[in-house]
């Protein structure tokens, strides 16, 4: 990501609209979850995710974030069931953080934002060829968004496995190996979701995200969320 692309990330989303006018279209991400708003839908499925250690590579992406990519070509890690029709491959995942106590949730909820927001990135293999293709199609993606807030250190030690390589990362374009992660364990053990059709949350901004937040938070220690920012 160039210092120009994080420049006009950071000059922030009320500009994105001059480059992406899809800004002002009604599927856009993220919103604000308000409980009044929302209904049980007794159709939607439980999420079925697979239980398996993964390999990955973790990259400084754009000097504020990290994003660690999937090989989704072999053994995938593959979601299902939940609102989604067919197999959904896992191809990246990233956070979005605040720092101090300045929150970096992208949803909020009944108007309250979290520390950070994990963003696990699918995308539907059964109908499309690779993450590329499905980015821009309307069932094309699945990201499951979990809330994470300061408290007591994440009980898996899964997410311990992230930060405490963020260190090793701190320069943009900077990357490092992350073996034997499951994803399934940054999950909260509450299976409880809200689900919505909308966006990729920066630009391109394409419409192609069934939105899958989970509502229970993780937490990590303060020293864990040091590392973030
Ligand atoms: C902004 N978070 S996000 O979860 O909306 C998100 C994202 F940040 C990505 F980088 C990609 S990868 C394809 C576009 O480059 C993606 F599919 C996403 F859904
Ligand atoms: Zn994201």
């Amino acid at each position: 990501c160039s210092f120009k692309h994080a420049r006009f990330l950071l000059r922030g989303p009320h500009t994105w609209v001059h480059q992406f006018p899809i800004a002002q279209s009604s599927r856009q991400s993220p919103v604000d979850l308000r409980s009044s708003e929302t209904h049980f839908d007794a159709k939607l499925q439980p999420l079925n995710y697979d239980d398996k250690a993964t390999s990955s590579r973790m990259l400084n992406n754009n000097g504020l974030s990290f994003k660690l990519s999937f090989d989704d070509s072999s053994d995938p890690c593959v979601l299902n069931g939940g609102p989604l029709d067919g197999d959904f491959r896992l191809n990246q995942l990233h956070m979005h953080w605040g720092c101090d106590k300045l929150p970096g949730s992208e949803h909020i909820v009944d108007g309250n934002a979290y520390a950070a927001e994990l963003h696990m990135v699918h995308w539907n293999s059964s109908k499309y060829s690779s993450m590329q293709q499905a980015v821009t199609q309307p069932d094309g993606l699945a990201v499951i968004g979990v809330f994470i807030q300061v408290g007591k250190e994440h009980e898996h030690k899964e997410l311990k496995k992230i930060t405490d390589l963020l260190p090793k990362i701190t320069n943009e374009g900077s990357k490092i190996e992350l073996s034997g992660l499951n994803p399934l364990l940054l999950l909260p053990s509450s299976t409880a979701y809200w689900t919505y059709l909308g966006s990729l949350t920066t630009p391109p901004l394409h419409e192609s995200v069934t939105w899958i937040v989970m509502k229970e938070p993780l937490s990590i220690s303060k020293q864990q969320g040091r590392r973030c920012c």
